[in-house]
């Protein structure tokens, strides 16, 4: 049987480079190791919806519509087309006709990763927020960073049966059926004030869940906080008035 090569190693000036090789195909995504996002890639986030025909494409947009509350990230600010080209989008995964905004290439180059966080904390430092509520599982890689670089607790908000305490619990609807989120009974005190963090919003339902979730034990919810917004899917209407926030859309 053939072997498939991973790498291809280079020797320049006596110095050896091993170059790993990446696959993709269809909507199975076979991907040995992923690039740096600083290696130009094809999928690297040029489009962003899903729930879109595949084949269609939009300019990348920043944020600057007027419409979305309290939005100040300055789009001349080039931190910001940094994030956006450093997200990679996986056509129909997990399954055909989605765009997969994929995160771990963001993650994967530091920079990038580091100006995401630091602009929420920009944004997030003197608003007196005392709880960043994270949203199992992406939630759970940008919130403890900019909870702990405001001074605030990191609450995780899981999937059922994951928490091993007195638990909360809030159903909300998907594009196909429903779900449930849970939070610990007791880490948070009603007349807290909350940053509630994800890494998208598509439909709203899960931020959505997770707002009421917070003000059924009184917390104040200040605002959302994402890296992605799914526009064409109207979300942010499904917060009420909570104002959103995201660096990418
Ligand atoms: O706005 P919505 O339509 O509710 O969708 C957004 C949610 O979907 C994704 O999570 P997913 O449910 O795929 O879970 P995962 O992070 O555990 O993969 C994403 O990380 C958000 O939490
Ligand atoms: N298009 C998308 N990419 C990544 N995560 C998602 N969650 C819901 N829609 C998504």
């Amino acid at each position: 049987m053939a072997t498939i090569p991973n790498s291809l190693v280079l020797k320049i000036s006596g110095a050896k480079i091993v170059l790993p090789i990446n696959y993709h195909s269809g909507n199975s995504v076979k991907t040995k190791l992923l690039p740096n996002p600083k290696t130009p890639i094809a999928s690297t986030r040029k489009t962003s919806p899903i729930y879109r025909p595949a084949n269609t494409t939009r300019p990348l947009q920043q944020i600057k519509s007027s419409h979305m509350a309290a939005q100040i990230v300055d789009s001349a600010d080039n931190r910001i087309s940094r994030i956006s080209s450093s997200i990679r989008v996986i056509p129909d995964f997990p399954k055909p006709g989605i765009m997969f905004q994929d995160i771990t290439t963001l993650l994967l180059d530091p920079n990038a990763f580091k100006d995401t966080i630091d602009l929420f904390v920009e944004r997030y430092k003197d608003k007196n927020i005392n709880v960043v509520a994270g949203i199992e599982a992406r939630g759970f890689i940008f919130g403890p960073p900019i909870a702990l670089a405001i001074g605030a607790k990191f609450v995780p908000m899981r999937k059922p049966k994951k928490l091993p305490g007195e638990v909360i619990s809030e159903e909300y609807s998907l594009e196909y059926g429903t779900d449930t989120m849970e939070m610990h009974v007791g880490a948070v005190q009603a007349g807290e004030r909350a940053l509630v963090v994800d890494d998208l919003i598509a439909t709203g339902g899960t931020l959505s869940a997770a707002i009421r979730l917070l003000e059924r034990v009184g917390v104040v919810v200040v605002e959302c906080a994402c890296v992605i917004e799914l526009p064409e899917l109207k979300g942010r209407n499904r917060l009420g008035d909570k104002p959103l926030f995201v660096l990418v859309s």
